[in-house]
């Protein structure tokens, strides 16, 4: 069976600056990989060239087995970006409207199905926004906003989740509820590809951790990502690092 996600001796620069030097990683059916690394280190630049966005200068990426240029299955990814996170779109629609989007891959652009009308309304009640739908997206809470976007992936029927610092500028409370959502999606055996500051966050849940900076310094489970240098080598001893487990 192939990966989900397949990334081999990928390099990408902007312009003369290297963001990204030699990097392999997997993602396997089912895995949850946390993807970390000081600021600036390729971390958004590394996500966006696994779905697609940008072309890699040098390497490969196949995404379900396909290369990611030719893939065609963008229903089957749900992304929700760090824009999306801080800004909440520019759409001026609903938070239903918003969830519909989702069944749009399915049925071409055409009439909603009632089926898929039920799709979204039961992904609405998964992530506990029923009470929201009428609402604008664009006037939620950042917390709110993030559990819209991660409905209108469940809508899409998405099997990859992959999100960018989805919880900036979101409270403590909503964040935790948040994550105990990824777990549960993770459990029902969505695979999820995370970037996220807080490296207990991480550790806590992922499976795999991947630790960027500008080349890879770990990419294996996370007990061994725990146990190796890997994070103070990639931050730096000059970096904030927030977990170090020895
Ligand atoms: N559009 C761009 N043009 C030029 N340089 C860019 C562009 N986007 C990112 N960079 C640079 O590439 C490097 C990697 O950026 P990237 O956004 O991938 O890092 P990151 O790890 O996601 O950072 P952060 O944690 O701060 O979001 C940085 O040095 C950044 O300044």
């Amino acid at each position: 069976m192939s990966s989900v996600v397949d990334i081999q001796n990928v390099s990408f620069a902007y312009g003369e600056k290297p963001a990204l030097e030699d990097v392999s990683l997997t993602v396997e059916a089912g895995d949850f990989l946390g993807l970390i690394g000081p600021n600036g280190s390729g971390k958004t630049t590394l996500l966006h060239i696994m779905l697609g966005l940008h072309s890699p200068d040098e390497g490969s990426v196949e995404l379900f087995g396909e290369p990611v240029d030719e893939f065609d299955d963008g229903e089957r990814i749900g992304y929700v970006s760090q824009q999306a996170t801080s800004q909440g779109g520019t759409m001026p629609v609903t938070v239903r409207e918003c969830v519909r989007m989702g069944r749009f891959a399915h049925v071409g652009h055409g009439r909603l199905s009632d089926a898929d009308k039920r799709i979204a309304e039961e992904a609405l009640e998964t992530v506990d926004i029923a009470n929201l739908a009428d609402q604008r997206i664009n006037q939620l809470s950042g917390g709110q906003r993030q559990r819209a976007y991660i409905a209108r992936a469940i809508a899409s029927e998405a099997d990859l989740l992959a999100l960018d610092e989805p919880t900036v500028g979101v409270d403590a409370e909503s964040r935790d509820a948040f994550y105990q959502l990824l777990d549960s999606l993770n459990d029902s055996g969505i695979t999820i590809v995370l970037i996220e500051h807080d490296i207990g966050v991480v550790t806590d849940r992922a499976d795999h951790v991947a630790c960027l900076n500008t080349t890879l310094y770990h990419h294996g489970d996370t007990e061994s990502f725990v146990e190796s240098d890997a994070l103070s080598e990639a931050y730096g001893t000059t970096g904030t690092v927030v977990h170090h487990h020895h």
